[in-house]
């Protein structure tokens, strides 16, 4: 065996509790799949070095691009990313090798002594104040209020997921709104109060999905990480992103799609895909949905790209653009 099939493969990931839970598992995965040894190479991100607000510096790319600039001068052999916090455009020099099972896609609510959002703006007394730098959380968790004839008060936080938990439990804020799969990575779900259903809260493009990402010259890596593709998540995952790629918006938009997999006993037939873009004060929402045939073969992802094509079309026709805009203050 040569030395350079018995050396460690190197996993860049970034330092927080988060990314450092997600490469972990990959890890494993790859160290069971490849039989090599896999070690972890810590890399800092703008993204997580920045005080900025997420929808100011833009959102796009800001926790990738230095493990990508690793990824390309070879000094790591793959990374794994939040699929969500993907760019929509994928650059020819990187492959995303695999998109593994993805886990829980809601977003969930951590609120004060227990409460749901029900709950939580059912005082008429005291607007319920909720953290969320997120201009898709906002816009939809106001319309929810707005739909129970409530308001809330939508707080911008930013920061790594104890962080912000840590304003509910310091009583600053009435409860915050985190991604069900980040809270579950992080061993932290039983604090969730409440996951919202999609019928009300649609989640990020990608949410709860990961990306395994390996250089484009490294072919031999790239189809042996392909081992640990679920065909299903990344059809589901190509048509929210490419809705939200028609919709020419970045993570930091306003947002939010979903595909749901309708799987008989053998096979997967079916797909639903659900979008939505708003104004963050939740006055206007356009919520569109559509359904299409699941592809036949993983490598063939035209249905869903048309898919999330023409629910864009759609929904630009129905008033998106004009919603596209919005930035988080
Ligand atoms: N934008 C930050 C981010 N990127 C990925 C996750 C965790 C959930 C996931 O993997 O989708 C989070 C935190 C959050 O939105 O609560």
């Amino acid at each position: 065996m040569t030395d350079s099939t018995m050396r460690a493969l190197r996993l860049g990931t970034r330092r927080s509790k988060l990314a450092m839970a997600q490469s972990g598992h990959v890890a494993e995965a790859v160290r069971e799949l490849t039989g090599r040894p896999v070690e972890l190479v810590e890399i800092t991100t703008y993204g997580d070095t920045s005080r900025e607000h997420l929808a100011q510096i833009g959102g796009t790319g800001v926790f990738v691009s230095a493990l990508r600039d690793a990824l390309l001068a070879g000094e790591i052999d793959f990374a794994v990313h939040s699929l969500k916090d993907l760019p929509t455009a994928q650059p020819g020099n990187l492959t995303l090798a695999a998109v593994p099972v993805r886990v829980d896609p809601r977003d969930a609510l951590i609120a004060r002594d227990g409460l749901t959002f029900e709950e939580l703006t059912a005082d008429e007394g005291r607007v319920a104040r909720i953290g969320t730098g997120s201009p898709r959380r906002m816009a939809q968790l106001n319309a929810w209020a707005r739909s129970l004839g409530r308001r809330v008060e939508t707080v911008p936080i930013r920061g790594n997921i104890d962080s912000r938990l840590g304003f509910v439990e310091k009583g600053e804020l009435d409860g915050i709104v985190l991604a069900a799969a980040g809270l579950t990575r992080i061993g932290r779900i039983d604090e969730a109060t409440q996951l919202l259903s999609p019928d009300v809260v649609l989640p990020a493009p990608g949410q709860g999905a990961l990306a395994v990402e390996c250089a484009a010259v490294n072919a031999d890596l790239a189809a042996q990480l392909a081992e640990l593709d679920d065909p299903f998540t990344r059809a589901a995952v190509t048509a929210e992103r490419s809705l939200l790629a028609a919709l020419e918006a970045g993570c930091s938009a306003p947002v939010g799609a979903l595909a749901d997999l309708r799987a008989d006993e053998q096979a997967a037939t079916e797909m639903r895909l659900r979008g939505v873009v708003g104004s963050t004060d939740g006055s206007v929402l356009v919520q569109l949905s559509t359904t299409g045939h699941v592809p036949a073969s993983p490598d063939d992802m035209t249905a869903p790209l048309n898919m999330g094509r023409e629910l864009a079309a759609e929904m630009l026709a129905k008033g998106a653009a004009g919603l596209m805009g919005e930035r988080a203050l």
